[in-house]
């Protein structure tokens, strides 16, 4: 017996996408973001069907502050681990929001190419979002 292709497994539609938006505006609320004033949330689903957050934490150190998606990657290992398969960012006013350079790589490693995001323009895989990535397949 075969088993069905993720994308099957959990099936995930257009009210899932708003409920992933839901639950990153509602991380961003809780950011704590006090010197750039630029609150972000994060939400992914796990392909185990579970949703993870996370929100941006700044430091008065500035340079040590986290992007939320440093968060939520610490929480799917915290949580159990699994594969990110959809994701999404918002800023403040609640709008969708690309993830910055580094926070793409971050993705890269629990999600790989395949991972969608929501963009301004669209839903992107990860792989239209950082081309020719470097990864783990790239140290044996
Ligand atoms: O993908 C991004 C981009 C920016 N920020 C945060 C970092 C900083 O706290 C604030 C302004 O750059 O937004 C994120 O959390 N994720």
């Amino acid at each position: 017996m075969t088993s069905p292709a993720p994308e099957q497994a959990v099936p995930f539609g257009e009210s899932d996408w708003e409920a992933l938006r839901a639950a990153a505006r509602d991380a961003m609320s809780r950011a704590y973001a006090p010197y750039s004033r630029y609150p972000v949330g994060v939400a992914a689903r796990v392909d185990d069907g579970r949703t993870i957050t996370g929100c941006n934490v700044e430091n008065a150190s500035y340079g040590l502050s986290l992007c939320a998606e440093c968060g939520l990657v610490s929480t799917l290992q915290a949580t159990g681990g699994g594969r990110l398969t959809h994701f999404t960012c918002v800023d403040g006013t609640g709008s969708i929001l690309v993830p910055c350079g580094r926070c793409r790589q971050l993705l890269y490693e629990f999600g790989g190419p395949e991972l969608l995001l929501e963009t301004p323009d669209g839903r992107r895989t990860l792989d239209e979002m950082l081309p020719q990535s470097f990864g783990p397949q790239h140290l044996g």
